[in-house]
C-alpha cells in the first residue's frame, strides 16, 4: 500500500489511475483470468470487448468458483464476472470520485475517456490514500480498527468448507488455527484465487494453504506502523494480539480503509461545504463586480491576450461613443489620436511587460473624431502558469480637469482682462532678463506705464467702458513692441514693458515715444470717443538698478515724475527723482492730519461780469500750507487725497469755511457777492453734498443762493439719474451749479441738456489756445472757445472763461459774448483779507485804461 504526495481535491482523476489495467476477453478462461490476476497481484481483472469494459472478476468472485468441478476452471470469464461495471470518467474530481464510491458502496471504478473507452481503473484506496492520511493514521491503535468478527477455522477443515465459511461471513480472511498460538495461519481470497491459477490439484484441508506464521501487532501498535508494516511485508492482513499475545482479531487492509473512510468522508463533506459556500461567495462577489463594472464612471476595456477587445462597460461606451459590438474583437488601435509617436506605445508595452502595469496620460480620440485626453491605467492579468491572459484598462475622461488646470495656469500667469502676462509672469520674465543681460553685457530696459486720469474715465463712463479702454490699450501696447518684448498688465492702469536687450538707451526713448504716440490716437468705445494718454517712466539695466527691486522701483518714481511734469510724456530715471518720491510719500503721511492740524487755507479769486467790469463771484481755492514743504497746489494734493480717501473732510472743510468768509463780507457791508466751491468727483460720488452744503450754510447762516459749486465735467456723467435728482435738490435749495474745465471731459450736449445747471467754466488751457505765440487768433483755439460760448448760451447757460491773462484774450472772450471772466489778468488768488480791496471796483483792463 502506497500512500502517494496528497494531491488538492479538485485534481482529475485521471492524474491518478492505474494505468496497467488488467484486461482480458469476455471468453477468456477463468483460469487464465486468475493466473494473470496472481501473477500481476491484483485484485481484480476488467472483461473488456472492443475496448468497452463489460464486467469486472475479483479476487472475491473468485470464491464463487467450485473447485470440486473441474470444467469450472474453463468457463468463460464473462459468465462469472460482475456486471455492469462501473466506470468514472478520467475529468472527475478525487472529491467528487470519493463521493461515488461512498454512495455506490464500490471498491473500484472502471476509468473511461470521452469517447467510453477503458483507460485505467482507480480504486477508493488509491482516492483515500491520496488525501494525505499519515497525520490520521498515527493517532489510531490497531484496536479501534478492528471492525468485524474474527473468523477462525480449524486447519483440518476441509478446503471448500472453508471457502464457504468466507464467502458466508463475507470476509477476504480468516485466522486457521494450529495447535497451539505460534502455529496459527492465515488463508485468504488471493490464496484461493491463485490455487485457481496454479491448476494444482485441490487440496483436502484449508490447512495445507493457509500461510504460516501468522503476522502479528500489538493491540495498542498505531495504524501508521501497523500500515507501514503491511507495506513492508507485501502483505494485506495481520493478526492483532493483546498484551498477553492472546489472538484479538485480523486488521486486513480494507479496514484500516474503513477506519479512514469515516474520517475522509468527514472532511470531504467538510471540504465540498467550503467549496459550496466558496463558490456561493465568489458568485456573491462576482455580481457585485458586475454591477461595479456597469455602474462605474470610469470606462473599463478589457483585452485578451491578442490585444482583442473583449469587453467595454458602459461608461467606455459613453466617453468614446463605441457600442461593445462596435468595438468588441477589434484592437484598441481604433482610438488612437495620432498625438504620441511609436516610442510612446513601445515605451508602454515595456513597461507593462516588466510591471505588469502602466499609469500616465493619453490622447485618443472618440468615434466622432474629437480627441480627448484620458487618465489610463493598463493591468496585465496572468494565469497561474505566468501567461498573459488578459489586459485590463480603466480610464477617466480629463478633459474638464486639464481646461482646469490650463485656467489654473492662465489665471496664475496672465491678466484676465487682457490677457497679457500679469505681474508674477512679468517678474519672472525680468529676472531672466537681468540674468541674460548680465551675463551677456547688454542693456535691458523696463518702462512703467500708467494711463492719465484713467480714473475719470472710470468714474463718469462705468467699469465697463474703463475696462474696454484697458483691453484696447493693452492691444495697442502689444502691436507696438517687437516680438521678444513683454507687455504685462500689473493691475489697474498700470502697464510694463520688458525690453530683454536693447543697444542704446534711445532705443528705450523710441519706443516710448511710440507707445505715447499709439494711445493718443482716440478710442471710439459705445460711441464715446476718448482720448487718453500715458505716463511713461524708464529704468535700464544695469545703469538704474542691477536688481529686479531696483529697477522696478526706479522705473516707477520716473513714471511719477512724468505724470508731475504734466503727463502725455516719457521720463528715464535720474537719481534725483527718488527724492521726488520720498517727498511724495511724507507728504501723503502729513496730508492725513492736514485738516485737524489746521494747514489748509483758503484764497480767493474774483469772477467778472463783462457787461459791467464789476465783481460777479468769488472762486475759493483751498492752499495747503505744509510745515516744511510750505505752500503745496491742490493740483498736487487734490488726488493724492482722492487716492488717500480724505478729500471728503477737506471739501467739507472748504465749504463751511467759503461760506463762512463770503457771510463774512456780507456782515461788513461790502456789496453782496456769489462764492464758488470746487465739489471733486470723487467727493461728489462720496458724501451726500445737499446735506454737507445744508449744513455749512445753515451753520455760517449764508443764504443758498450766495453759493455755487463748481463741478467737473465727469461728475456729470456718472450714474446719470441719480447726479440730475442730487442736482435737482441742490437747485431747489437755491444753490448755484458750474461745470468747471468744460471741454476737457467726456460729457455729450445730450447729458448736458439733462442737467440742471447754470453755468458752463471754458478750461484755461483752451483760452491760453486762442492766441498763438506771435498773439495771432488761431483758427482752432479760436472756433473751441467760440463754440463753447454758443452751446452755453443754446442751452440758456452762462459762460465764463477761467485763465484770462491778457487782455487780447478778454477782448476775444467779450466779443464772442462771454459772460464773465476770470483770470491773472483781473486777479490772482489772494487772502479774504486782500480781496476785499476789490469789491466796488470796475475790474476789467479796458476800464482801466
Ligand atoms: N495759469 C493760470 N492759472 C490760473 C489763472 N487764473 C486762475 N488760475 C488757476 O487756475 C485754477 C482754477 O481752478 P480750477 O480750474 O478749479 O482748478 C483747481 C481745482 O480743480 C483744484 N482745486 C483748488 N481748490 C480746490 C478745492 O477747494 N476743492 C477741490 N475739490 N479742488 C480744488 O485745483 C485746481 C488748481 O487750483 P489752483 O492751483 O488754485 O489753480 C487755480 C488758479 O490759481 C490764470 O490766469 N493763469
Amino acid at each position: 500500500m502506497k500512500v502517494e504526495r496528497p494531491v488538492p481535491p479538485d485534481q482529475l482523476v485521471e492524474r491518478i489511475l492505474r494505468r496497467e489495467l488488467l484486461s482480458c476477453a469476455p471468453d477468456t478462461p477463468i483460469l487464465e483470468a486468475a493466473t494473470i490476476m496472481a501473477e500481476k497481484r491484483c485484485s481484480s481483472i476488467v472483461i473488456v470487448a472492443d475496448g468497452r469494459p463489460m464486467g469486472i472478476w475479483t479476487e472475491r468472485d473468485a470464491l464463487a468458483v467450485d473447485l470440486g468441478s473441474p470444467d469450472a476452471f474453463t468457463k468463460p470469464i464473462a459468465s462469472v464476472m460482475s456486471t455492469p461495471i462501473k466506470t468514472i470518467s478520467g475529468t472527475t474530481t478525487l472529491g467528487d470520485a470519493g463521493m461515488r464510491f461512498q454512495l455506490e458502496g464500490v471498491r473500484h471504478f472502471v476509468v473511461v475517456d470521452d469517447a467510453g473507452v477503458a483507460i485505467g481503473i482507480v480504486s477508493q484506496s488509491d482516492v483515500i490514500l491520496r488525501h494525505g492520511v499519515e497525520h490520521f493514521l498515527v493517532l489510531r491503535t490497531v484496536r479501534s480498527a478492528i471492525n468485524r468478527p474474527m473468523v477462525t477455522i480449524p486447519a483440518d477443515t476441509d478446503l471448500r468448507n472453508a471457502i464457504a465459511q468466507l464467502r458466508s461471513a463475507r470476509t477476504d480472511a480468516a485466522v486457521v488455527l494450529g495447535a497451539d498460538s505460534d502455529s496459527h495461519g492465515i488463508v485468504t481470497e488471493r490464496d484461493v484465487l491463485r490455487l485457481i491459477a496454479g491448476r494444482k490439484g485441490i487440496p483436502a484441508t484449508v490447512g495445507s494453504i493457509a500461510s504460516r506464521p501468522l503476522i502479528s501487532v500489538r493491540h495498542d501498535d498505531s495504524l501508521l506502523g501497523t500500515r507501514n508494516l503491511l507495506e513492508e511485508k507485501g502483505i494485506r492482513h495481520v493478526g492483532v494480539v493483546d498484551d498477553a499475545g492472546q489472538l484479538l482479531g485480523l486488521l486486513s487492509f480494507s479496514d484500516i480503509l474503513s477506519t479512514l473512510q469515516y474520517e475522509y468522508v468527514h472532511r470531504l463533506d467538510e471540504a465540498l461545504r467550503e467549496r459550496d459556500e466558496a463558490l456561493l461567495r465568489s458568485r456573491k462577489d462576482l455580481n457585485l463586480a458586475h454591477k461595479v463594472i456597469e455602474a462605474s464612471l470610469d470606462g473599463i476595456m478589457i483585452l485578451d491576450s491578442h490585444n482583442r477587445v473583449e469587453f467595454v462597460n458602459p461608461a467606455f461606451t459613453h466617453m468614446t461613443g463605441y457600442a461593445p459590438e462596435e468595438i468588441i474583437g477589434k484592437t484598441p488601435s481604433i482610438l488612437k489620436s495620432g498625438r504620441h509617436d511609436d516610442a510612446f506605445y513601445t515605451h508602454m508595452y515595456q513597461t507593462l511587460d516588466k510591471q505588469d502595469y502602466w499609469q500616465g496620460e493619453i490622447w485618443n480620440r472618440r468615434k466622432n473624431g474629437e480627441i480627448y485626453p484620458e487618465w489610463l491605467t493598463i493591468n496585465v492579468i496572468r494565469d497561474e502558469d505566468g501567461s498573459v491572459s488578459q489586459y485590463a484598462a480603466i480610464f477617466s475622461d480629463i478633459t474638464e480637469r486639464k481646461k482646469t488646470e490650463e485656467r489654473i495656469k492662465n489665471l496664475a500667469y496672465f491678466d484676465v482682462l487682457t490677457g497679457l502676462p500679469n505681474r508674477r509672469l512679468f517678474l519672472d520674465r525680468l529676472q531672466l532678463a537681468i540674468a541674460n543681460a548680465h551675463r551677456h553685457g547688454h542693456l535691458m530696459a523696463i518702462m512703467f506705464l500708467d494711463l492719465d486720469l484713467f480714473k475719470r474715465i472710470n468714474d463718469s463712463l462705468g467699469h465697463g467702458v474703463g475696462d474696454q479702454v484697458l483691453v484696447e490699450t493693452a492691444a495697442r501696447l502689444s502691436h507696438s513692441v517687437r516680438e521678444g518684448d513683454t507687455v504685462a498688465r500689473l493691475g489697474g492702469d498700470e502697464f510694463t514693458i520688458l525690453l530683454p536687450e536693447i543697444e542704446h538707451l534711445e532705443d528705450a526713448a523710441k519706443l516710448a515715444e511710440r507707445v505715447i504716440g499709439q494711445v493718443k490716437q482716440p478710442f471710439i468705445i459705445d460711441d464715446h470717443e476718448l482720448y487718453i494718454t500715458t505716463s511713461i517712466g524708464i529704468g535700464v539695466y544695469p545703469e538704474d538698478g542691477e536688481t529686479v527691486e531696483t529697477l522696478i522701483k526706479n522705473a516707477d518714481t520716473a513714471m511719477y515724475r512724468a505724470k508731475d511734469l504734466g503727463r502725455n510724456s516719457y521720463q528715464m530715471y535720474t537719481p534725483a527723482m527718488n527724492a521726488r518720491s520720498f517727498e511724495r510719500l511724507t507728504m501723503e503721511a502729513s496730508l492725513r492730519h492736514a485738516v485737524t492740524r489746521g494747514e489748509f487755507k483758503l484764497v480767493y479769486q474774483v469772477k467778472v461780469d463783462m457787461d459791467t467790469g464789476r465783481m460777479s463771484g468769488v472762486e475759493a481755492l483751498v492752499r495747503w500750507n505744509h510745515p516744511e514743504m510750505g505752500l503745496v497746489s491742490p493740483a498736487v494734493f487734490i488726488p493724492l487725497a482722492e487716492d488717500m480717501g480724505v478729500i471728503s473732510d477737506i471739501g467739507e472743510w472748504v465749504l463751511r469755511e467759503a461760506c463762512k468768509q463770503c457771510k463774512h463780507w456780507h456782515d461788513l457791508g461790502l456789496p453782496p457777492v456769489r462764492i464758488a466751491v470746487n465739489v471733486s468727483a470723487l467727493q461728489f460720488r462720496e458724501t451726500k453734498v445737499p446735506d454737507v452744503v445744508a449744513r455749512a450754510l445753515r451753520d455760517t447762516g449764508l443764504p443758498p443762493h450766495f453759493l455755487e459749486l463748481e463741478l467737473t465735467e465727469t461728475v456729470l456723467m456718472q450714474r446719470v439719474d441719480e447726479v440730475v435728482v442730487v442736482l435737482k435738490e441742490l437747485r431747489a435749495m437755491g444753490v448755484r451749479i458750474s461745470i468747471d474745465d468744460f471741454g476737457t471731459g467726456y460729457s455729450s450736449l445730450s447729458y448736458l441738456k439733462r442737467m440742471p445747471i447754470d453755468a458752463l467754466k471754458v478750461d484755461r488751457s483752451f483760452v491760453n489756445d486762442i492766441f498763438d505765440e506771435e498773439d495771432k487768433v488761431t483758427e482752432e483755439g479760436a472756433e473751441i472757445v467760440s463754440t463753447i460760448i454758443s452751446l452755453a448760451h443754446n442751452l440758456k447757460l452762462k459762460a465764463i472763461a477761467e485763465g484770462v491773462e491778457t487782455p487780447a484774450q478778454a477782448a476775444f472772450l467779450q466779443s464772442k459774448g462771454c459772460d464773465e471772466v476770470q483770470g491773472f489778468l483781473i486777479s490772482r488768488p489772494v487772502s479774504g483779507e486782500d480781496l476785499i480791496s476789490l469789491f466796488d471796483r470796475d475790474l476789467l483792463p479796458e476800464a482801466q485804461e
